[in-house]
């Protein structure tokens, strides 16, 4: 029994309280359909996000089973299915594949055979064996409906929630979800709540609920609508909701509402006589059903990081362009590699004869320093920022790119530490594959005059670091588009204030190192190079340079501060 007490959801708006749920109670028992109806706005899906504590009541109570969902706990995840209006599926991937996964992240399954068997059950129940092959991309919009049900069917919900399903469906597939719906609550005692525009098919549930600007305006069986709205076919309820205040209807429900509750019971027990209603009890023959256990950390952690790779190779695209990154950038700093294996005279030991002689040698180690200097201090920067443009690149869309999957998926039980987990072990293979190829193919056309391994240990570091900034930046943003958008700037930040190719004033330098992954990075490769080598880049910047281990800490604290921040943005609730 799913109970609600007046309750509200209020928003403050302009200074003022406002109802966007005004004092709904209801009693909904075991088993029931019910459909939640109304004019565009009048509250329907807040009602719904209240319902499943995405949006928790502002007063009154939600009782489920007889407990307070907001004092005795919460619903547990598998107790609940919220199917939102958007599609909760990856595009690459299979309908099977998906309900898999799905399974995976929410339910701990035995064995093998019982992860099948569910996955079976719910595929069949929901109609969709047929086509378990097909990819997500080419379904219908009834099938990825049913698909979207599916994912919320595989912890045996015994309330589900949906909004909208059937919207913007062909009048077949419309009445066939409606159908499936209805199906899905004459067993196990599950409770199905549909917020729908649509007045087709009402006769299929057993209440509807009119909502008018947030408040209950009717709430009884489908074949009452027409009699208590004095109207001669549904389609007239709406423009006639419109010829009343809210409060009025409001008024009037509250006074003919206990009638109508008992209208409901009869039909219920009808229903339960005749055998077409089978509650819990009847099912499992008084005995409780196991719970189902959600799977741990690592259960969770492999089936998200093995869907990231599989999604990942299947987008042809995102592979191709990888690797065309991947080959490209390092090829294009080799352009500039000659320049920098040139060779830098020395000063000699004994003193010239002559006073011109000496400036001659001077000005010669001067211009060797000068040419050489440039060149290695420029092809260093240069791979820094293409890293810091990968690592970008890497893991800007990454989260915010997902969210609503992900809060959805959150919402169904799975670890935010889990999520986070698989994306930094999925991005670490993409910057240890693109910052050692950069640092190996470099390398080979023109040797790196100085410490190898720790100039390789530095591109690793500004990839590492730039990657992980931008998810944390992924995590905080609303959109993809917006994140792109902040890690590109991000990036693009990074030369001019790194102080490689124009020194900074002292009193901004000071401000802004600190934050220069770039700086970090370059300096770092500088440290590593040999001493004569190291001399020539010191000779054409006016940039200070820093020791290695200032360098290694700090880009460890700008990894640390991404992941941070990455872990706060993944906790945080950001449905839409
Ligand atoms: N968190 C919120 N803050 C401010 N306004 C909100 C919030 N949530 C919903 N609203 C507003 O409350 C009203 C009701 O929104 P809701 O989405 O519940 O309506 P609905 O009946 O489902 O509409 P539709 O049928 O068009 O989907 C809308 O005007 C919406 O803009």
């Amino acid at each position: 029994m799913l109970e609600l007490q007046d309750v509200y959801f209020t928003i403050r708006k302009d200074g003022a309280d406002h109802n966007l749920v005004d004092q709904v109670s209801l009693r909904i028992p075991a088993g029931h359909f019910m459909a939640i109806v109304g004019p565009s706005g009048c509250g329907k899906t807040t009602l719904l996000k209240t319902i499943a504590g995405l949006q928790p009541e502002s007063a009154g109570a939600l009782l489920w089973e007889g407990r307070n969902l907001a004092t005795e706990g919460d619903f547990a995840p598998s107790e609940i299915g919220y199917v939102p209006q958007f599609s909760v599926a990856y595009d690459p991937l299979t309908v099977d594949e998906s309900v898999e996964a799905a399974t995976r992240l929410r339910v701990r399954s035995k064995s093998t055979a019982d992860l099948d068997h569910r996955i079976d059950r719910v595929l069949e129940e929901t109609g969709l064996t047929t086509i378990s092959d097909r990819l997500v991309k080419v379904l219908s919009g009834g099938q990825k409906r049913r698909l979207g049900l599916a994912m919320e069917l595989v912890s045996d919900p015994k309330l589900l929630l949906c909004d909208e399903v059937t919207s913007g469906l062909d009048p077949r597939s419309e009445r066939e979800i409606v159908h499936l719906l209805h199906d899905l609550s004459r067993k196990d005692g599950r409770i199905v709540l549909s917020v729908t525009h649509s007045l087709a098919h009402l006769e299929l549930y057993d209440s509807v609920l009119v909502l008018h600007e947030g408040r209950v305006a009717f709430h009884g069986p489908p074949d009452k609508l027409n009699h208590y709205f004095s109207v001669k076919d549904t389609e007239e309820i709406y423009p006639q909701l419109t010829t009343r205040s809210a409060e009025s209807w409001q008024a009037s429900w509250q006074k003919h509402g206990v009638a109508y509750d008992q209208m409901i019971a009869r039909n219920r027990e009808k229903l339960i006589q005749k055998g077409a209603l089978l509650l819990p009890a009847e099912v499992a023959e008084g005995e409780e059903p196991p719970a189902v256990k959600e799977p741990g950390f690592f259960s969770q952690f492999k089936t998200l990081l093995s869907r990231r790779w599989r999604i990942f190779l299947r987008d042809r695209g995102q592979v191709m362009l990888q690797l065309a990154i991947l080959l490209c950038f390092p090829i294009l700093v080799t352009i500039f590699s000659d320049k920098a294996s040139g060779n830098i005279r020395k000063f000699s030991d004994t003193r010239q004869s002559d006073f011109i002689a000496e400036i001659q040698e001077q000005q010669n180690v001067r211009a060797d320093q000068a040419k050489v200097g440039s060149a290695i201090s420029g092809i260093i920067m240069f791979q820094v920022v293409l890293l810091a443009l990968m690592g970008s690149n890497n893991s800007a869309r990454e989260i915010a790119g997902e969210r609503p999957i992900y809060e959805k998926e959150k919402f169904g039980g799975l670890r935010p530490s889990a999520y986070l987990a698989s994306k930094l072990a999925f991005l670490s293979c993409l910057v240890v594959a693109q910052s050692l190829w950069m640092a190996f193919f470099v390398n080979y056309f023109g040797e790196f005059r100085g410490d190898f391994f720790q100039h390789a240990i530095f591109l690793l570091l500004i990839n590492g670091a730039m990657t992980s900034i931008c998810l944390g930046i992924s995590s905080l943003m609303r959109t993809a588009e917006q994140a792109s958008l902040l890690s590109i700037y991000l990036v693009g930040f990074q030369l001019p204030l790194s102080g490689a190719v124009l020194a900074l004033p002292e009193h901004i330098e000071a401000f802004t190192r600190p934050f220069i992954s770039a700086y970090w990075a370059w300096s770092g490769s500088v440290d590593a190079l040999q001493t004569q080598v190291h001399t020539a880049v010191k000779s054409i910047i006016d940039t200070s340079l820093s020791v290695k281990g200032a360098c290694l800490y700090t880009l460890a604290i700008h990894i640390g501060i991404g992941v941070i921040v990455a872990w706060a943005g993944a906790r945080r609730a950001q449905w839409e």
